[in-house]
């Protein structure tokens, strides 16, 4: 244990609130045991009575992904509500967001309750009619997937974590610069997930037809004008040793979706050099395809590409879809 670690864990042992929030986190993403887990969970209640927001939005964050048993929206909402009413403030910007989707800047209750009960969870949670664009691989379209203000909440938080965006190949955990992705992307690890990201996943999730852990970490891909993502398949390569001992502990990558967070750039497509087609859809449009086709097996017809923007900025949220259980 660092000596920080060690700090933490003692002032979380005197009652700090901060503390015990920080180290309960610490102690449930780590956790390779059932015991800190749960201990973990413990100090987390505690400080969220003791009145601390960021340790009531983790536990909000832990019922809506169902980290730590079922999934419960209305319990995540309760917790969430109770972090904004002490002013902790992604809490505050999540739940107006919720409330008024539309237009969260012009929602002014200031009685966290009556924000929190004016939330539709069940209407955040519905997906759009599909669209297909083709048949064979499985392309569609969901027009309007996001509201306008979670497209722009995603980029906001991902900007300022952008980085040149690596190729892995699963022996190699730290993946490697290459001239085949240009653009920058970045991730978000259990610590730093918030529920608009799991609203993202859990809709994701509802339209594959799969539960949330199927969801790998989720990408938001940031291309300026001539930065670009070449021809690449989604699909594990069942011949590569590596990707097999992968495919079999989170199984096989069966599709991709892809959101459009923002449409004011020209190019930029999606494009499948095999089927001769591009596509890209309007903000907050999502397009899906299965990388694999109806026998399961990888379909090399889903080659695709990221073009790169001939003006302006193109921000994505990427999400791959597993058919086995992938932590989160
Ligand atoms: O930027 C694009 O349109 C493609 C992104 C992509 O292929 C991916 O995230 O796997
Ligand atoms: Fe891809």
């Amino acid at each position: 244990m660092t000596s920080d670690l060690k700090a933490l864990q003692s002032a979380a042992d005197t009652g700090d609130a901060n503390a015990m929030a920080k180290y309960g986190k610490h102690l449930i993403s780590e956790s390779k045991t059932a015991e800190s887990g749960q201990k973990g969970q413990l100090l987390l209640q505690k400080a969220a009575q003791a009145g601390n927001g960021e340790a009531a939005e983790f536990i909000a964050i832990m019922l809506a992904s169902g980290m730590a048993g079922q999934q419960d929206w209305n319990m995540a909402l309760d917790y969430l509500a109770h972090a904004a009413s002490m002013n902790w403030a992604p809490a505050v910007g999540q739940l107006k967001l919720f409330a008024s989707p539309e237009n969260p800047q012009a929602f002014d209750k200031s009685d966290w309750r009556e924000v929190r009960d004016a939330i539709d969870i069940e209407k955040l949670l519905n997906i759009p009619e599909r669209r297909s664009l083709c048949e064979s691989p499985r392309i569609r379209q969901f027009d309007e997937f996001l509201p306008h203000s979670f497209c722009d909440w995603m980029i906001e938080r991902a900007r300022p974590r952008v980085s040149r965006a690596r190729i892995y190949d699963s022996t190699d955990v730290r993946g490697k610069e290459t001239q085949d992705r240009t653009n920058s992307s970045t991730n978000f690890s259990l610590m730093e997930l918030d529920l608009v990201l799991i609203l993202i996943q859990s809709r994701v999730a509802k339209l594959a037809s799969v539960p949330i852990f199927a969801m790998e970490k989720s990408m938001v891909l940031h291309y300026e004008p001539g930065q670009e993502f070449k021809p690449h398949y989604d699909y594990l390569d069942p011949t590569k040793p590596a990707q097999i001992a992968d495919m079999r502990q989170f199984g096989q990558r069966l599709a991709t979706c892809l959101i459009y967070l923002n449409d004011d750039f020209d190019g930029a497509e999606t494009e499948f050099p095999k089927l001769g087609q591009k596509f890209r859809c309007e903000k907050g449009g999502a397009l899906v395809f299965a990388n694999i086709d109806e026998q399961g097996q990888p379909d090399p017809q889903t080659l695709h590409a990221g073009l790169p923007p001939t003006r302006g900025e193109k921000w994505l949220f990427s999400q791959w879809i597993r058919s086995g259980p992938m932590p989160i």
